[in-house]
């Protein structure tokens, strides 16, 4: 007869000597998933690629987590090509340097196409120092000189790619992976994306335990079992509209469930631990597909999904007794929760959505039609993460959002880059302000909208409203007539949905908010709508898992090694690693039980056919066997004995406890 014995070589998890030197020598198979990749963080929690579920998922937990790396290394894409080519630009300032200092605007947009003409000539002639200031662009030769060209109060930029060594320092958490804003200061970024690490507790341990009390001879097992660890949810916090505050932290740990204790004793449950999102939050596990459910896509103020579930404690001896087996000696180890890595993408949730060009007066105007209090200045980018208001008007709510300027060549990365219009995507309005102050007011309307549909056709379809701002300043104000012309002949805006206004006086804003009401009104009623299939798991449903359900692997020897060179065999399956990780090797019962399991489930007949041989290994899940021929009790109780004397374990119980008479 043929079996596992389970001579128990080392958990691969703890990185034992007998693991970490064996598994060096060893190749691996290609695209699977195995320990040996790296010994040593197995035992690490922290580690994603240690999840069973994971390891399950072929091959793309251990590859994935180094092609994050990777990806996320990876500068933003260079785009040396003239912002002019893409947009076709209506704006009518001139290419050189020669617009007014105060219009951000063109003077970005003449320093990309300075850029575009000197990169797309031919000759090599290193960009003008502007030119690496918003846009993607090739290293300059001398990087990482802060350079302040444009005069912003309080920010300076970095031109060129970082170098290799200030790569993780740029490798922040908010950042996906091949995201062009990664090369913006920290403060400049738009919060929108962030990607954090959230483990369930683990399951406390069962206890071997009996009942010892005056006048009770044979008291019989007590062990109590193990508390259930602790479940990760994201909950919307109304208070919150971006997710910077998973810049300050990253992971996510729930506690353990308490250990069960004798006199059975059950351990105390761990509490859940909930992670806050603003509302729009769409939560995915890191690097799923396209076609993936997202994990959740929270909407509502205090809606809440599962992300992760906390491992159920381990048994104690007492809920193994039998009629048979009256005292016995066996517990659980507690399970371990979940694990994962998830990325999260806010849309923020409004009626109306405020945009325009940089310095128009966007946050100007959301403070005075709501109470929110966003940071107004006189320099371009002020927002940096989107702001909701709250306007009452005639009985009346209405959600404002106002969101970072944006600029012509956004597409291609000036300025912040357009990834933020993500957020107007669930606005129903837009409310496109306009800088009555500008030189070009209609070109900068036009370069604004192309930038809408560039990121999104539908945004170009969506109702908008022109605020002309800024009427009180004489230039402006002269302009209006003119301005106003030009939008409803040339470019066919409706009359009623322009409205000359100050966000500075609060002249005309009365209007224009009834102007948006009506627009609203007109569009009816709208539920807030979910975009994905997300699972919005409410509740901890456990997946059956059937322990028969096993896929066994061999490893390929190496090249050139003998014959009869030991291998190593894989099994795999959620359910015998699960198994595996709750035996508690302490205990013989355990080990009996173990390899009684094998054999039921099959899992020793199909290693037998896959050719297994004496002295073999089996990895089952973290933990490694060695495979004897021999299985017969004297040899599996011997085997136990050397795993205990190698781990330095005393063994529990001795020839009086618990009672022989009781057994
Ligand atoms: N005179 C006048 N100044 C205004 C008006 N609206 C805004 N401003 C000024 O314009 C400057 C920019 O205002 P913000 O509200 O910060 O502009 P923004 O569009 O939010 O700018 P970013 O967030 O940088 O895109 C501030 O100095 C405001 O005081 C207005 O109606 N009249
Ligand atoms: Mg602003």
């Amino acid at each position: 007869m043929h079996a596992l014995n389970a001579q128990r070589l080392a958990n691969v998890g703890q990185a034992g000597n007998v693991a970490s030197s064996a598994h060096s020598r060893r190749p691996l198979a290609p695209g699977r998933p195995s320990p040996l990749l790296a010994p040593a963080p197995l035992s690490s929690c922290e580690s994603p690629s240690l999840a069973p579920h994971l390891l399950l998922s072929s091959g793309s937990a251990a590859a994935g987590l180094s092609t994050a790396h990777l990806s996320r290394g990876v500068c933003c894409a260079s785009s040396t090509t003239s912002s002019s080519s893409g947009t076709q630009s209506t704006s009518s300032a001139p290419a050189g340097g020669a617009a007014a200092p105060s219009d951000w605007s063109k003077r970005l947009l003449s320093v990309a196409k300075t850029k575009g003409k000197n990169n797309g000539n031919g000759n090599g002639a290193s960009p003008t120092p502007d030119a690496d200031i918003f846009s993607p662009a090739k290293p300059a030769a001398k990087p990482k000189k802060p350079i302040s060209n444009l005069d912003i109060p309080g920010l300076s930029y970095y031109e060129g790619r970082p170098d290799a060594d200030d790569e993780d320092e740029d490798l922040d958490s908010d950042m996906a992976p091949g995201s062009e804003r990664k090369r913006l200061p920290a403060e400049m970024r738009c919060f929108d994306t962030a990607r954090i690490y959230i483990k369930a507790g683990d399951g406390g341990n069962g206890c071997v335990a009996f009942r010892r009390e005056k006048y009770v001879e044979h008291g019989g097992p007590a062990g109590g079992n193990g508390g259930r660890g602790g479940n990760v949810w994201a909950v919307v916090d109304p208070s919150l509209n971006s997710l910077s505050v998973f810049r300050g932290q990253v992971h996510f740990r729930a506690d353990g469930g308490v250990n069960g204790q004798g006199s059975n004793c059950e351990g105390a449950d761990a509490e859940d631990l909930v992670v806050a999102v603003p509302a729009g939050t769409i939560i995915r596990r890191k690097e799923s597909e396209e076609d993936d459910a997202p994990l959740a896509e929270l909407l509502q103020p205090g809606e809440r999904a599962l992300l992760a579930v906390g491992g159920r404690g381990g048994r104690g001896n007492f809920s193994f007794k039998t009629s048979r087996d009256r005292a016995p000696t066996i517990a659980e180890k507690g399970e371990k929760g979940e694990e994962l890595w998830v990325d999260l993408e806010l849309k923020v949730v409004a009626d109306a959505g405020i945009i325009g060009v940089p310095n128009a007066g966007k946050s100007t105007l959301l403070s005075v039609i709501t109470a929110a209090k966003p940071k107004i200045a006189n320099y371009p980018f002020t927002t940096l993460v989107p702001n909701l208001g709250v306007c009452e008007m005639d009985y009346r709510t209405t959600v404002f959002a106002d969101v970072p300027g944006l600029l012509e060549g956004a597409h291609e990365g000036l300025g912040l880059g357009h990834e933020f219009l993500r957020h107007v995507q669930r606005c129903r309005v837009l409310v496109h302000v306009v800088d009555g102050t500008s030189p070009d007011p209609v070109g900068d309307f036009n370069a604004i909208n192309l930038e809408l549909e560039l990121f999104n056709p539908d945004l170009k379809d969506k109702p908008q409203l022109v605020a002309y701002n800024k009427v009180d300043i004489p230039d402006s104000g002269d302009f209006w007539e003119m301005v106003r012309e030009q939008l409803t002949q040339e470019l066919g805006v409706p009359a009623d949905r322009i409205f000359p206004i100050s966000a500075a006086t609060g002249q005309g804003v009365i209007e224009l908010v009834r102007g948006v009401r009506a627009v609203l009104d007109e569009l009816g009623p709208q539920p807030l709508t979910y975009e994905t299939n997300a699972l919005n798991q409410t509740a901890v449903a456990r997946r059956e898992v059937r322990i028969d359900d096993f896929t066994v692997l061999m490893e390929d020897l190496p090249p050139g090694s003998a014959s009869t060179a030991p291998r190593v065999f894989y099994v795999e399956g959620e359910g015998i690693e699960r198994f595996a990780q709750m035996t508690n090797w302490d205990y013989y019962e355990a080990v009996k039980r173990f390899q009684r399991v094998l054999a039921v489930s099959g899992i020793n007949g199909a290693l037998k056919a896959k050719g297994v041989r004496q002295g073999d290994s089996v990895v089952i899940g973290e933990t490694e066997f060695s495979w004897s021929d021999d299985q017969s009790d004297g040899a599996v109780y011997d085997s136990w004995l050397k795993d205990m004397k190698d781990r330095g374990v005393n063994r529990q119980g001795s020839a009086r406890w618990p009672h022989p008479d009781v057994r």
